[in-house]
């Protein structure tokens, strides 16, 4: 699967999205690609793009209250190639610190609570079991790898990268109190948000320089979203989104490394319809009203 390749400048692609420029704007699109175990298949699940992108524009309605973000649009300003799963955002002067928030003990911090009792530099309770909920949620920062996993550091070293202090901490109140409301309003929809991962920037064009939410939010893609429905603590949960395709992955024999299996259509099928369920969750909309908002 190829970018959009969209008639504008391309700033930036990752695995599954683009950043076109716009001037004094940016375009920021979400593809349909997927990726498991950080490789991206050659075929991608119809409508996943306008999955997150309304997700993430759900998000920022309900977050704007806590700390002003970059979305503009998802009409104005869009080509019609990329409707529905692309945004167009303020130009911001992004900063070089991933703001993860977990909620509970899972994935690369379950790992490092094993082998050291800590995660990021913050001692937890002894004896936690694998996925469960901490005593609180906590900031577990980590820089921005180009190739690879990003590298978890601690507010210290966080500080460190920014030169300020004073910034470092109000990312870590901003991100904690972002995922807190994000966690309840989750929870009253019987689906556990387990942690996720902001991106913040400053806002030059602004003479106060506001610190603004970027990237996109609380999507899938940047979060684990797990069902309240057989939690339990003591293994891994599954994915919401992405556990039909990863089983379908490791019943092919595959060996994770690149390049990916093509996903059969069943698969595709029902990987589709989990992200379609994971819109109208969260959101507690019809996605054909995203759809229809967006056309
Ligand atoms: N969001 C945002 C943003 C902004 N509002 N202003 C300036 N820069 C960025 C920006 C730069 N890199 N990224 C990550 C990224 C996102 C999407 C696709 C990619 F390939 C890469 C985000």
């Amino acid at each position: 699967m190829t970018a959009a390749d969209l008639d504008l400048p391309l700033i930036a692609s990752g695995k599954v999205r683009e950043l076109y420029d716009l001037d004094d704007r940016l375009l920021l699109v979400a593809s349909d690609r997927i990726s498991t175990y950080d490789v991206v298949h050659p075929n991608g699940i119809p409508d996943k793009g306008k999955v997150l992108t309304g997700i993430s524009v759900f998000w920022f309605d309900k977050t704007a209250h806590i700390i002003p973000n970059h979305y503009i649009s998802a009409t104005d300003g869009v080509p019609d190639k990329v409707r529905g799963r692309a945004m167009v955002v303020k130009k911001l002067t992004m900063l070089p610190v991933e703001c993860v928030v977990r909620g509970y003990i899972t994935g690369s911090g379950w790992k490092d609570y094993q082998a050291t009792g800590r995660v990021s530099g913050i001692q937890l309770p002894p004896g936690l079991r694998e996925s469960e909920k901490l005593p609180a949620p906590i900031f577990t920062p980590s820089t921005k790898a180009d190739e690879g996993h990003d590298e978890p550091i601690d507010l210290e070293r966080a500080a460190e990268i920014l030169g300020d202090r004073e910034l470092a901490g109000r990312l870590r109140d901003v991100s904690i109190a972002l995922y807190s409301h994000a966690a309840g309003l989750a929870a009253e929809r019987g689906v556990i948000l387990a942690d996720t991962k902001f991106e913040f920037g400053i806002d030059e064009a602004d003479p106060a320089r506001p610190l603004v939410l970027g990237d996109e939010v609380l999507t899938p893609d940047s979060s684990r979203y797990w069902p309240v429905e057989g939690y339990e603590p003591g293994h891994g949960q599954p994915s919401f989104d992405k556990q039909y395709v990863r089983d379908w992955a490791s019943s092919t024999g595959w060996d994770k490394a690149p390049p990916a299996p093509e996903i059969p259509a069943d698969v595709v099928a029902g990987t589709r319809a989990r992200y379609v369920e994971a819109y109208e969750l969260i959101t507690g909309e019809p996605f054909d009203g995203w759809l229809s908002r967006t056309s």
